[in-house]
């Protein structure tokens, strides 16, 4: 192996992020891949070159896009002998995209790549079960049409019945919403604390557009320029008028339509790169991957699904001598506003980081002010695999701004795993 070296990120782009059937109802993942793509290839001057890797991901994908990141590549204006690879990890499959592209430039396999995602919640694949599935293939593999035709034998007009992409775990059965409602009742998350957690993410992603942060970060498409769920208008006397989407029945359900994130449609991809091929091709650096972690929880035997956050930190700092404090500003994904709080309330607690954690000592409160300063996924919306990209390109855009300074990233994904990763400059 050759010596780790330093995984430099040059920068990113997304698409405006739109709720589900709205602006990008009929593109697509491959649609909205090739405009985030050929958006950041255009920005950077990428026309014709060759990368060492493109690596995209979907949580939910057509069978139709191959290999979304191959295929997506192949249309960019990257050159044709740019690989491309398609990965999955929920709603850390584009920081892990971001992680295999960096790791890749760390062991010097490769000196430049895109690390990116896309998802959509508006053009899924539907199929049919499997009865009708077996009988489509054995008439398409069958000779003459009498055989065809015997495959339908015994049809029954029920065997039509679509069958739609899962919502929930498939090991408890419970969505997303469901769980996360068990955690916040756990951890005693009030309704107040998470409307007022999401209130304040729509206003700094609104205040962030209003000053240009975003101007060279979002990239418009069919006639959208801004995240189409972000509400600056909003207020807690409105949230509070809504009543729980996921415990609708036993009067104590705090998770809303306002404190969770929407089901939306997006893509977002960042570029990284060897220091020595981002100073040969004229690009600043804006900061390093300096490490990342993935971790899971037993979420089928009682822990909370989207925890594993709370292990992963504690391994990664460990390892790197640091301590929670130690960073400048965090980027928390926010599936729901009570998972934020939920992991913040873990890491103050003695108990939890002793019992759970094996740590000697609780990890310690952290300035909310120092949270997810530019808004995140509740403003934004959260189109599953372009949120890693997204959080990744936003916080590289502002340790520049600062000047310098560390960054915690953190995102919690379905099926009880977590993804976290430090950005340096
Ligand atoms: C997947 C992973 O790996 C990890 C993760 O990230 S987990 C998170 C994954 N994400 C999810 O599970 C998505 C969860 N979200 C949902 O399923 C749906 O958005 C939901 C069930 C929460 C709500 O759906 P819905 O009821 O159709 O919402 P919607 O119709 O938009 O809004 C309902 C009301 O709230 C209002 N509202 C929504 N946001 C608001 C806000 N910020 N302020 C004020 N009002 C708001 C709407 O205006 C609407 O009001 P009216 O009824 O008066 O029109």
């Amino acid at each position: 192996m050759r010596p780790v070296r330093p995984v430099a990120v040059l920068g990113g782009v997304r698409i405006p992020f739109c709720r589900q059937n709205t602006a990008y109802a009929d593109v697509g993942n491959l649609g909205m891949s090739v405009r985030t793509l050929g958006a950041l290839v255009e920005k950077y001057g990428l026309h014709g070159q060759q990368l060492g890797e493109v690596a995209m991901g979907a949580v939910i994908k057509h069978s139709s896009d191959w290999n979304l990141g191959r295929e997506a590549a192949l249309s960019s204006g990257l050159s044709a002998l740019t690989p491309g690879i398609t990965l999955q990890r929920a709603c850390g499959t584009s920081l892990d995209s971001i992680i295999t592209v960096g790791n890749k430039i760390a062991t010097g396999q490769i000196e430049a790549g895109i690390g990116g995602g896309s998802d959509s919640t508006s053009d899924v694949p539907i199929v049919y079960g499997k009865v009708l599935r077996r009988r489509l293939l054995a008439a398409a593999a069958a000779r003459g049409f009498k055989e065809k035709l015997a495959q339908f034998r015994g049809f029954s007009f029920g065997e039509l019945k679509p069958e739609f992409p899962g919502v929930a775990e498939p090991r408890t059965g419970k969505s997303m919403g469901e769980h996360c409602e068990d955690m916040a009742k756990e951890w005693n998350i009030s309704r107040d604390s998470q409307d007022e957690w999401a209130l304040s993410s729509h206003q700094k992603l609104a205040a962030a557009y209003e000053r240009g942060f975003f101007d060279d970060l979002v990239v418009s498409f069919r006639g959208v320029s801004r995240d189409n769920n972000l509400r600056p208008d909003s207020s807690l006397e409105k949230m509070a008028t809504l009543k729980p989407a996921f415990d609708r029945s036993s009067g104590r359900g705090t998770l809303t339509a306002a404190n969770s994130t929407p089901l939306t449609d997006g893509a977002a991809a960042c570029l990284l790169a060897s220091d020595e091929w981002a100073q040969a091709h004229g690009h600043e650096v804006l900061c390093h991957l300096r490490d990342s972690q993935s971790a899971a929880v037993d979420f089928v035997h009682g822990e909370g699904l989207l925890m594993a956050p709370t292990v992963a930190v504690p391994q990664m700092l460990a390892r790197n001598g640091l301590s929670l404090q130690d960073f400048d500003f965090y980027e928390i994904h926010e599936a729901f506003a009570a998972q934020v709080l939920c992991t913040l309330r873990a890491w103050e607690s003695e108990e939890y980081c002793r019992n759970r954690l094996g740590l000697a000592a609780p990890l310690g409160r952290i300035d909310p002010a120092k949270i997810n300063p530019n808004g995140s996924s509740l403003a934004t919306g959260h189109p599953f695999a372009a949120t890693g990209a997204r959080i990744i390109a936003t916080a590289a855009k502002e340790l520049k701004a600062r000047g310098g300074g560390r960054c915690l990233v953190s995102i919690c994904t379905a099926g009880g795993m977590g993804v976290v990763a430090i950005l340096e400059r």
